[in-house]
């Protein structure tokens, strides 16, 4: 009955694992179909207009395409004002793309959310129309870094502009905020910080006075994405900004940002309460910026020395800037490239005020040539000349890099963009953003970013940001482009089961890896306990991060975090793919640059040879002072493919192991899978409750279900001390009788009764232990990777291993059976 129920819940858990299988694989065609669908919708609008990389893209309910052409035209009434004010105020000769649009709708009183990418002029969206409007505008702005810069540039165009932040002091706030109802103070704009809306109570009833007399004109909110979480640089303040349109419905708001995606959009539309705003958006394609990814060496990182002669040779005396992860790598990189000979000053937020602005105004002034900065080095830098931004180390999302390497390039002259992507660093970043709402979400875009080799950059950055891209956009100008069609799709899908097997063999065992003890061990490099459970790989150590990159960007592999109060760390753990590989038909790939691959290598790949091939990924050929020699990889493949006829080779001798050893067992197909997996098992025989011997110690059995020989089949044969065995056929019970008698102290110890004795629960945990190994083997097979579950598998059949209660021979046979373990070490040994 009790083993009818165990079958029948066996094949339920399996029905269940295969369930979960079909869900993940649904799952992933659910995705797979809102990607086409939405790459269909961009086609079809392409379609309908052609693409113009200058032009925005409008939207909002209440405007259609049509109408809002109409605000490219410059006759309205203010429009004779706007040309007059735009060049003897600001004295620029013309607009650029998507301005006049945006300040003719604005001095239409439309609510606005302007998306342009950094440095293409979005200040003068909202400043133009306030010189040009009657009473002021109100700027939220989240730095006073930023509110500083901006007074210092309309101070210098004799622009009247003041500011309240919590720098103020009080006297400088009570004048502000007296002229913010004084009609006859001539201020065009007010800046502000968020907090000083959300706290300062004076504050807003004074502008609800200027509202009440018309004197508020406009709200423009700078770095609108700071409102939502979603955005990448969220400020709590900013939420509560609503009180804005709540407060003055009827001013227009135009909110400003260089980077937010349609739903970062709509929720600052739905924090800011603005019902129904135009959004325009420029294209985020900056013709000007050549964009390109190099690969750190975890092994030998020579980043520092290729960012010196990149530096000192193609940048020789142009102005630039290296970010870098951390305060402390500001300083080390910065001290590193000064031995190195390159003028650098490094710049972080625990500098104090004055260094900082010290190293600003050198570097503004190209007295220093280079800034090796954290991100605080980046909202308001606006030097135009700027040549080139070095990533030391990736950034925390697309959004941030096309951020920071914006800054290259503002006067729209020839700049670079390039980035070092190194391994730990993705894991060094992911602990940083661990607790933010989608921080990990948007590494691992950035992380694809990098990763890629067959995907223009720019068409990567334009599909985050949503916006419809057509490749010829790139002409030549990120590192994939020039590298052409190099690249080839290689099958990993060996080599992911090799990796999940490692970090599933971890989880059963209760322990945590991290990346770099995954990498480790598959390289054959962790405890030999270990090497001896699982396919180690001889693959490089750039290949090998790439593989478990490319896993962890597929969902085979995910992030586990573990907190203490000093530090956060990552650990690899099983991705909601993982079961997937279970399926016999399921199959990865991974794209691969193709650099020095000989003829012959390509066309075996060509007719689809099944060798797993992984070419390192080396930095691109680009730059003709840093390019490096691919290695040959003939000898590479060949050993690759060695390597894999091995591994086939192994998996039929464990295939054939394994069914002779689950008896049984062999017919079911579960059962005849290949395992490397070894349990230890800890059985506590329970104690008779009123038993006077103090408790013994805890039995430990171990059971190595593939990794070893049958035991039948590894004693040695009886000696003549052996009693007669039975007549008839030698059965399980027999050999382990044999070997038990043929322990050396078996006669001086233990009695033909008690031999029986132990013969028969030594059966009766053989027989126990069989099923463990199926049944967690079972369950390794069909567990969803989000529960390893090898130990919860356990206890289930450990709780039919009771020896009854009461029973005095469950003392003497634990004794014995220690003994007896001894003994067959030692004879085996
Ligand atoms: N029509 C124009 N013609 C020439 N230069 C212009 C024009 N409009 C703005 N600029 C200049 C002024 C600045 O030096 C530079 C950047 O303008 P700015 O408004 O600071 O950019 P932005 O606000 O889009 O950048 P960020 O996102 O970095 O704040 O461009």
């Amino acid at each position: 009955m009790n083993s009818d129920r165990a079958k029948v819940q066996a094949e339920l858990d399996s029905v269940e694992a295969e369930l979960k299988v079909v869900e993940l694989q649904l799952a992933e065609l659910l995705k797979k179909q809102a990607r086409l669908t939405s790459n269909r919708k961009q086609l079809l609008r392409r379609l309908e207009k052609p693409c113009d990389s200058t032009q925005p893209s409008g939207s909002g309910p209440a405007m259609t395409k049509q109408e809002l052409l109409r605000y490219e035209k410059d006759d309205f009434p203010w429009s004779t004002e706007l040309k007059q004010s735009l060049k003897d105020v600001f004295q620029l000769s013309k607009f650029r793309p998507l301005q006049l649009k945006a300040i003719n709708l604005s001095m239409s009183g439309k609510d606005l959310f302007l998306v342009m990418p950094t440095g293409r002029g979005k200040s003068l969206c909202y400043q133009l129309p306030a010189v040009c409007s009657e009473g002021f505008t109100l700027v939220v702005t989240p730095l006073v870094s930023l509110i500083e810069d901006q007074l210092m540039y309309l101070k210098s165009i004799d622009v009247e502009a003041v500011s309240l932040n919590a720098s103020s002091s009080k006297e400088h706030a009570k004048m502000v905020l007296a002229e913010i109802t004084d009609t006859k103070v001539p201020f065009k704009l007010l800046y502000v910080t968020p907090e000083k809306i959300v706290k300062s109570k004076l504050l807003m009833s004074r502008l609800e006075k200027a509202y009440s007399a018309g004197r508020l004109s406009r709200i423009a909110v700078d770095e609108v994405h700071c409102c939502s979480q979603w955005g990448h640089d969220f400020k709590p303040d900013y939420k509560l900004l609503e009180i804005l349109k709540r407060q003055f419905p009827k001013v227009p708001l135009l909110g400003l940002t260089a980077t937010a995606t349609s739903s970062v959009l709509k929720d600052c539309q739905k924090i800011l309460c603005v019902p129904e705003p135009i959004t325009l958006t420029a294209s985020f394609n900056r013709t000007n910026l050549y964009y390109e990814v190099r690969f750190k060496d975890s092994n030998s990182d020579d980043s520092i020395s290729d960012i010196s002669a990149l530096i000192k040779e193609r940048y020789k005396d142009q102005s630039g800037i290296v970010y870098v992860f951390s305060q402390k790598d500001a300083e080390t990189v910065s001290a590193d490239l000064q031995k190195n000979g390159v003028k650098v000053s490094p710049y972080h937020a625990n500098m104090n005020p004055e260094d900082k602005s010290q190293v600003h105004r050198k570097w503004a002034t190209n007295k220093i040539q280079v800034v090796v900065a954290t991100v605080a080095f980046g909202m308001g830098i606006d030097k135009a000349d700027v040549r080139f931004v070095i990533h030391h180390t990736i950034s925390k999302s697309i959004e941030n890099y096309y951020q920071e390497s914006g800054r290259a390039g503002r006067d729209d002259k020839p700049a670079d963009c390039i980035v070092y992507f190194g391994f730990n660093d993705i894991f060094r970043i992911s602990a940083m953003v661990a607790m933010e709402k989608v921080g990990q979400q948007k590494l691992l875009t950035m992380v694809d970013y990098c990763q890629n080799v067959d995907r223009c950059r720019r068409s990567v950055i334009a599909v985050h940001f949503e916006e419809a891209w057509d490749d010829g956009g790139c002409n030549k100008m990120c590192d994939v482009c020039r590298h052409g069609n190099d690249y080839i799709t290689v099958d990993i899908t060996q080599h992911a089961k090799d990796v999940v097997q490692i970090v599933e063999l971890a989880g059963s065992l209760d322990e945590k890896l991290t990346p770099l003890k995954v990498t480790e061990a598959w390289m054959g490099k962790g405890p030999a306990k270990r090497r001896k459970m699982i396919q180690t790989t001889t693959l490089s150590r750039l290949e090998v991060e790439a593989i478990i990159t490319s896993l962890l960007l597929q969902g085979y592999l995910g992030e586990d975090f573990s907190f203490t109060p000093y530090t956060t760390y990552f650990y690899l753990k099983l991705g909601g793919k993982a079961p997937l590989l279970k399926n016999q038909a399921h199959s990865i790939t991974m794209k691969m640059r193709r650099t020095g691959l000989d003829a012959n290598t390509e066309d075996q790949l060509a007719a689809g040879v099944k060798e797993v091939v992984v070419t390192s990924q080396s930095p691109p050929p680009v730059a003709p002072d840093n390019s490096s020699t691919p290695p040959p990889r003939h000898n590479k493949l060949i050993k690759m493919d060695k390597e894999h006829q091995n591994l086939a080779r192994k998996q039929d001798k464990d295939h054939d192991q394994t069914e002779s050893q689950i008896g049984d067992d062999q017919n079911d197909p579960s059962a005849a899978q290949p395992t490397a997996i070894e349990v230890d098992v800890e059985i506590n025989i329970i104690e008779k409750v009123n038993d006077s011997a103090s408790p013994l110690p805890p039995l430990k059995l171990n059971s190595k279900p593939n990794s070893t020989t049958p035991q039948k089949k590894r004693r040695k044969p009886c000696t003549a001390a052996v009693p007669a065995p039975s007549e008839g056929a030698v059965t399980d019970s027999d050999h382990q009788r044999s070997a038990l008698v043929n322990s050396p102290s078996q006669v001086s110890i233990i009695s033909e009764a008690a031999v029986d004795e132990l013969c028969d629960l030594r059966n009766y945990y053989s027989k126990q232990l069989r099923r463990i190994n199926y049944i967690s083997h079972e369950y390794l097979q069909n567990q969803g990777c989000s529960d390893p579950g090898v130990l919860a598998c356990i206890r289930e059949p450990l709780k039919s291993l009771r020896l009854p209660r009461g029973s005095t021979i469950a003392r003497t046979a634990r004794n014995l059976w220690t003994r007896v373990s001894s003994r067959r070490k030692l004879i085996q040994r």
